[in-house]
């Protein structure tokens, strides 16, 4: 069985008298340590199957494990608990608190996992600091960083836990395109380095042409699963 084991996932959302089909019946398995890149036109389900896997969102049918959990078993504190351990997530708005400095918002998943040793905090939060080349902006607070600083210390909170499933909804949108490859080479570096499963879901062609694996979705539906070398498969992504 795969680390990730998606079967016939479907979510429909309902607005008012209304449905909008975002996820019509998808399977995927997706192994330890795997890198897959996610694309696919506006409004084909990225978001909603990333939020699914991630554990932010509950679904209709079907059924997924994630690191051998079957989370639809799961209520709602045991899967933020899971979520907290597990998992580590990046947006395309940074989504750091602008109330901490950068220090304190590396920190929050220790916290939030109850590690108890300030002095461990401090070491863990210092070290993905320096990973991320920003151990000099520790005191900063995030309106005085740059945007690409700003994913820079999400992904250092996103991995700060050395979670096994690392997932980034659209991290480069909001990023030049220089800025938007080193912060995706970062989070692929650095996930290695742990270990970690990586689902990024991106627009950026260049990024699906060129991933170990690229997953297409149309209108909730997976329409081409690619790894790296296989023919026609840049044709096949767009
Ligand atoms: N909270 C919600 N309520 C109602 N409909 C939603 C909600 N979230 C998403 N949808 C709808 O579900 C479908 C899939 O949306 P989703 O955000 O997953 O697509 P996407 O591929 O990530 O799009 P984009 O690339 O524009 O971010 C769309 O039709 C969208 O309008």
């Amino acid at each position: 069985m795969g680390f990730i084991q998606i079967s016939e996932l479907h979510k429909t959302y309902r607005l008012g008298e209304s449905q909008v089909h975002a996820l019509r019946g998808v399977s995927l398995a997706v192994k330890e340590g795997e890198r897959l890149f996610l694309g696919g036109p506006s409004g084909s389900g990225k978001s909603t199957l990333l939020h699914i896997i991630g554990c932010l969102d509950r679904f209709d049918q079907g059924r997924i494990v994630v690191a051998g959990r079957d989370v639809a078993s799961a209520d709602d504190r045991a899967l933020a608990d899971f979520r907290a351990r597990h998992i580590g997530f990046v947006f395309q708005n940074f989504n750091l608190l602008p109330v901490l400095t950068v220090f304190e918002n590396v920190e929050y998943p220790l916290l939030l996992n109850g590690e108890k040793s300030a002095k461990k905090r401090r070491g863990r939060v210092e070290g993905m600091l320096e990973a991320v080349g920003l151990l000099g902006h520790a005191k900063h607070y995030p309106n005085e960083l740059s945007g690409g600083q700003r994913q820079r210390v999400a992904i250092a909170r996103a991995l700060v836990h050395h979670p096994r499933l690392l997932i980034a909804d659209e991290p480069t949108a909001n990023l030049d395109s220089t800025t938007g490859e080193a912060i995706i080479q970062l989070m692929l570096d650095l996930s290695r380095e742990q270990g970690s499963t990586v689902i990024i879901c991106t627009h950026n062609r260049e990024l699906l042409e060129n991933a170990e694996r690229c997953i297409l979705l149309r209108d909730g539906k997976i329409e081409n699963d690619a790894t790296a070398g296989t023919q026609g498969r840049t044709a096949a992504c767009f």
